[in-house]
């Protein structure tokens, strides 16, 4: 049976609440960059600002209203008419151009921060709503703590705005107290209550500060609801807002349950994730859903070994369709011998004899009780019988120092078999000063040659993962490091470098 389900609008907040995160502002080349793809994922409508918030708010709102022509282009203003007419300015340029005003409407923000008395506010909103018209038919008003607000009240200036022409009435959980089940009633009761709701398209703008945004936004969808405000990677105010892909994804993924669709092209979300988080400098924690780095990936036996078997039995949703290349099945300590046998064949390894894949899958087990990750390297050194080689190098002290009025010093010492070999270098930060002891480390050793040295970091100098090559005999390899503190991790993917080395040469030798 094919049912007919409404459309959900996406309303993506990034470029406004989203910025409003400390530490997240955006300059108008980057916000277009982000507004570009979001018009490619099929956004409908893209708050690109604040435009009277500064100049370049301004202008950044001017740019994506240029440059953006699918997607409506919105700018956010205060019930006020500076604010109105430095947002219809905004939007002179666009194709399709919004302007969303809001005022509060719970007690506590009229009486202590607006000091207005409610009848005031409701004259205001409407006029407000009024000027709005005079630069678009396409007018959205927001009751500012709508779910702190009084059900009578919000009743009346509803009621009020939609008479003056607001077509969107969004009905924010500004301060995330909001819960689902409360949340998603009160919009039942709004819809029922106001006499002209069928002239309007209801919106939910939820806010994370108790982690229920996306479920209280999702709960209004169940109660009538038909525009989701929200954000790629729930970036925003205080704990954020929304996120876009929980919410699209959910959508998608319980098609059974839910009355709605979205017009969204999923396979962006990742690339436009990546943007954000990088143009921003706020990462994205690997257990995130959907665009986190550990989203599907597997590491656990039994997981992989039911992956293998049939995807469906540990995976919801298919990485490719939101724009991950693939799932990944990552070999670590708590993998079985399924995904470990797997791995090996996708290697051209088999194994004719059960009783030589047990002794080696033992081996396995054993370097992986020491390591968070075992990569193909391990793999092929695993089969070469060679010794342990963690044993083999010890890192014994790794050091940084600050010289006051001069550069960082970093001062790394390993053992390798046995013997202590220590360096000492400067640089122009830690990073640089770490790469350089290295390199000195690497230069005493002269039939070991250093490739490369690459650091990503992740927002500061203190976090991001390292890898170094090194090349001995022809022979290449990678050492990579993660950490928190890169100091650490680029002695680590140093030591990994070098014990690979040693497992290769000892393979090459026959040891
Ligand atoms: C829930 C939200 O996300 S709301 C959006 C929040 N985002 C921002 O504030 C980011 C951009 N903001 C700004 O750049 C500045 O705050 C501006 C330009 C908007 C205003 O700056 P200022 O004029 O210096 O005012 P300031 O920020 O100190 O105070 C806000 C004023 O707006 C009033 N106000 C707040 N909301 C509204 C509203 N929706 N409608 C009308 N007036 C409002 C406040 O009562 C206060 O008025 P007062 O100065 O008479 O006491
Ligand atoms: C401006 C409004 C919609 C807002 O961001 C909020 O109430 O959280
Ligand atoms: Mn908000």
């Amino acid at each position: 049976m094919n049912t007919i389900k409404d459309k959900l609008v996406i309303f993506d907040t990034t470029l406004r609440d989203g910025e409003q995160s400390p530490g997240a502002s955006m300059t108008k080349e980057e916000k277009v960059r982000i507004a570009t793809m979001l018009e490619r994922m099929k956004v409908d409508v893209i708050e690109a600002g604040f435009a009277i918030a500064s100049q370049g708010d301004f202008e950044a709102v001017q740019a994506v209203a240029e440059t953006v022509k699918d997607s409506t282009v919105c700018s956010l203003a205060r019930a006020m008419g500076p604010d109105i007419i430095r947002a219809g300015e905004s939007l002179k340029k666009a194709n399709s151009g919004r302007i969303h005003t809001f005022i509060a409407t719970s007690p506590i923000h009229m009486k202590y921060k607006l000091q207005m008395e409610p009848e005031d506010v409701l004259r205001q909103a409407v006029e407000a709503v009024k000027s709005a018209r005079q630069f678009t038919d396409d007018v959205e008003f927001s009751l500012e703590d709508g779910s702190r607000s009084e059900p009578e009240f919000m009743y009346r200036i509803i009621e009020a705005v939609i008479k003056a022409g607001a077509g969107t009435i969004n009905i924010p959980d500004t301060v995330g107290y909001g819960e689902p089940e409360e949340y998603g009633a009160m919009f039942k009761r709004v819809i029922e209550n106001v006499p002209n709701s069928d002239k309007a398209i209801f919106s939910t703008h939820c806010h994370n500060d108790l982690g229920l945004a996306v479920a209280n936004s999702l709960s209004a969808v169940m109660n009538g609801v038909r525009q989701v405000e929200c954000t790629i990677n729930g970036l925003g105010e205080r704990a954020g807002n929304a996120s876009l892909e929980e919410i699209v994804m959910a959508v998608r993924t319980r098609q059974d349950l839910y009355p709605v669709d979205t017009g969204i092209d999923t396979t962006h979300i990742v690339p436009t994730s990546r943007l954000v988080s990088s143009i921003t400098g706020f990462p994205v924690q690997p257990n995130k859903a959907i665009v986190g780095a550990n989203a599907f990936a597997h590491e656990s036996g039994i997981h992989q070994d039911g992956i293998l078997k049939h995807r469906e039995t540990y995976e919801i949703m298919r990485a490719e369709d939101v724009g991950w290349g693939n799932n990944r099945l990552v070999l670590g300590k708590h993998s079985g011998r399924a995904a470990v046998k797997a791995r090996y064949e996708e290697l051209g390894v088999t194994f004719a004899d059960p009783a030589e894949f047990s002794v080696l899958f033992q081996r396995f087990k054993d370097l992986a009780d020491k390591k968070h990750e075992i990569f193909d390297e391990d793999l092929q050194s695993l089969i070469s019988g060679a010794a342990d080689p963690v044993e083999h190098y010890q890192l014994t002290d790794l050091e940084v120092r600050s010289k006051s009025g001069s550069n960082p010093r970093a001062q790394l010492q390993l053992t390798i078999d046995g013997e202590v070999c220590s360096c000492e270098a400067e640089g122009s930060g830690p990073v640089d000063a770490t790469f350089k002891a290295i390199e000195s480390v690497v230069g005493s050793n002269a039939d070991l040659k250093l490739y490369s040295v690459n650091a990503v970091t992740q927002g500061t100098d203190s976090q991001g993962s390292v890898t170094v090559r090194l090349e001995r005999d022809g022979r290449l390899v990678n050492g990579v490091g993660a950490d928190t503190d890169i100091l650490i991790a680029s002695a680590k993917a140093y030591l990994d470098a070098l014990n690979l080395l040693a497992s290769k040469n000892s393979k090459a030798q026959g040891v």
